[in-house]
């Protein structure tokens, strides 16, 4: 069994303290490398995050965006960015000084990227992009006058796109920095319309508007255009991280979404792990969705960045919290360390609501949680739901994770997703597995498939009738080779990667800075039922 020593040795000083908070710093300054003289005021942080009480009294119905991205902006760059003195002019001068700084090594694939990037900005000082018209301005069903003049309308926005700059779409490796570079560019852009956003959300985003718009409109109410222009008005330079379409219902979206916003004048910036002509592959219906390939293809610069290097893997020093194989050493270990965490105070059961959804959390307390592997990733839940639960937890403990493969790929697709939105919030992730994180996915077939139940998601489903997918189809076509699982291979690279990030002792440090900036505490909480 993997038991990193020092965490359970700090276990056992933890248990055998009086004082909780000066113990937490040493829980953290042991287990994440942080020196004992390092500021105070970041350990202070760290301690008043975890007496932090969870916010319960903010419930919220969906009028806009649904989640408020600024949560999910990269950690590092902040980080970087905020502790080094560097020039502020541009992503060039940025990449020196943290190279100068120790903070980045030396990349010539990067350089070249981070070059292209320096252009593109200098190109958009110069840009002036089109007026775009208000949201309600754009009822488009022709029977109404408005509808009329709308059409009328996005005939003129058409030819006024002409002029805009192209963007970016970066593809390549796992792990090669194309987060980082594109958040370079970001953070030194000097426009104020801007939005960075992981795509998952985006694209929740713009599944909520769909479907509210929808509920308050006409039946033949088109919600694209005024989607588009909505958020062609708010940022006219877009930065997707993590560009991917493994959905018919969002590549059937995307097509004219990306159509309607290009029309507005909106550059768009991406990085993906996939060639544009790879997105999607072998979906079902994918003929409707080459036109929206072409169009990035027409609208972005493609850029590889293949360096060979996955950085995530080059680091040295784990903090140990992820515990392998599972026995009863193991699962104790995780009870543990749950137990010191939640220690004097309330673990309850929680019931979160949300956009007519809900999801349990069997054991929580403040901002941490602890589930099975079975309750969280077994279950019809979605990106929406995890990108939920991050905004209330910022410590999650998860057991039981069986070594996944494609007859798992449901829970395996879940798993990875879950993943992505810890990453994405820089939250902790503590967790006990069947194997190693290197062998946690498998081609093989497992015998816990038979244990495991999948279900569709009902989320989906309402996503298919608002943007009209005819679903007897996408059951006929389940067959389709996007089910053989090679998406799901290719994220299992992904998930590896970032899950070794997870467990490194940098990781530490980035959680600190997310606790001293004040964490989520900026998004309204949803509703929150106590369940004893
Ligand atoms: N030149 C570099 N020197 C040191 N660390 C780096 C360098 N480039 C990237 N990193 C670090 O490596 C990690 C992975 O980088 P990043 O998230 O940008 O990769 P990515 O290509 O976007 O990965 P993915 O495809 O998995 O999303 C980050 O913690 C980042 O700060």
């Amino acid at each position: 069994m993997k038991l990193t020593s020092g965490l359970s040795r700090t276990i056992m000083r933890y248990h055998s303290s009086r004082s909780r908070p000066s113990c937490l710093s040493n829980f953290f300054c042991r287990i994440y490398g942080v020196s004992k003289t390092h500021d105070t005021l970041i350990l202070r942080s760290i301690e008043s995050k975890f007496k932090r009480r969870s916010n319960t009294s903010l419930a919220t119905s969906f009028e806009g965006p649904v989640v408020d991205e600024t949560n999910l902006r990269s950690l590092r760059s902040k980080h970087v960015f905020e502790n080094t003195l560097v020039s502020k002019s541009g992503p060039v001068s940025r990449y020196n000084a943290l190279v100068a700084s120790g903070m980045v090594r030396e990349d010539s694939f990067q350089r070249s990227i981070i070059n292209i990037l320096q252009d593109m900005q200098d190109r958009l000082l110069n840009y002036d992009p089109p007026f775009v018209s208000d949201v309600r301005d754009e009822v488009n069903d022709e029977s109404t006058i408005f509808g009329k003049l709308s059409k009328l309308f996005s005939a003129s926005i058409k030819n006024s796109s002409i002029n805009s700059p192209k963007g970016l779409y970066l593809y390549g490796d796992v792990g090669s920095g194309k987060t980082m570079l594109m958040d370079l560019f970001y953070d030194t852009l000097p426009q104020k319309r801007k939005r960075r956003v992981h795509f998952h959300a985006f694209m929740l985003d713009v599944h909520a508007r769909i479907h509210h718009l929808k509920r308050a409109n006409y039946e033949t109410y088109d919600p694209i255009p005024p989607i588009a222009s909505d958020l062609a008005k708010n940022a006219i330079i877009l930065c997707f991280d993590e560009f991917q379409v493994t959905d018919i219902a969002d590549a059937m979206i995307l097509r004219r979404l990306f159509d309607e916003l290009f029309k507005r004048g909106v550059v768009v910036i991406t990085t993906s792990n996939r060639h544009p002509d790879d997105l999607y592959k072998n979906g079902i219906q994918r003929k409707s969705f080459i036109p929206c390939i072409e169009l990035i293809k027409q609208r972005c610069q493609i850029q590889s960045l293949d360096s060979g290097t996955d950085y995530r893997k080059l680091q040295k020093e784990t903090s140990g919290a992820y515990f392998y194989p599972l026995n009863s050493q193991t699962s104790q270990s995780i009870n543990t360390i749950f137990k010191m965490l939640t220690k004097n105070r309330q673990v309850t059961k929680r019931k979160l609501e949300f956009l007519g959804r809900h999801l349990m959390v069997p054991e929580s307390c403040d901002d941490i949680a602890k589930f099975t592997f079975q309750e969280l990733c077994c279950q019809p839940l979605s990106a929406a739901d995890y990108l939920e639960l991050v905004k209330y937890y910022n410590t999650i403990l998860l057991t039981d994770i069986p070594q996944m493969n494609l007859v798992l790929k449901n829970e395996a697709r879940r798993f990875i997703t879950l993943i992505d939105a810890l990453y994405d919030n820089k939250a902790t992730l503590i967790c006990s597995a069947e194997t190693s994180i290197h062998q946690l996915f498998t081609v093989e077939s497992s015998t816990h498939s038979a244990l495991l139940n999948p279900q569709s998601s009902t989320h989906h489903h309402t996503l298919f009738d608002d943007v009209e997918i005819d679903l007897e189809r996408k059951e006929q076509n389940k067959n389709s080779p996007i089910f053989t699982g090679e998406e799901e291979v290719f994220a299992f690279e992904r998930a590896i990667s970032r899950l070794i990030e997870m467990q490194g002792k940098e990781w530490m440090s980035k959680v600190i800075l997310k606790a001293r900036s004040g964490g989520n505490s900026s998004v309204a909480r949803p509703t929150v039922e106590y369940m004893g």
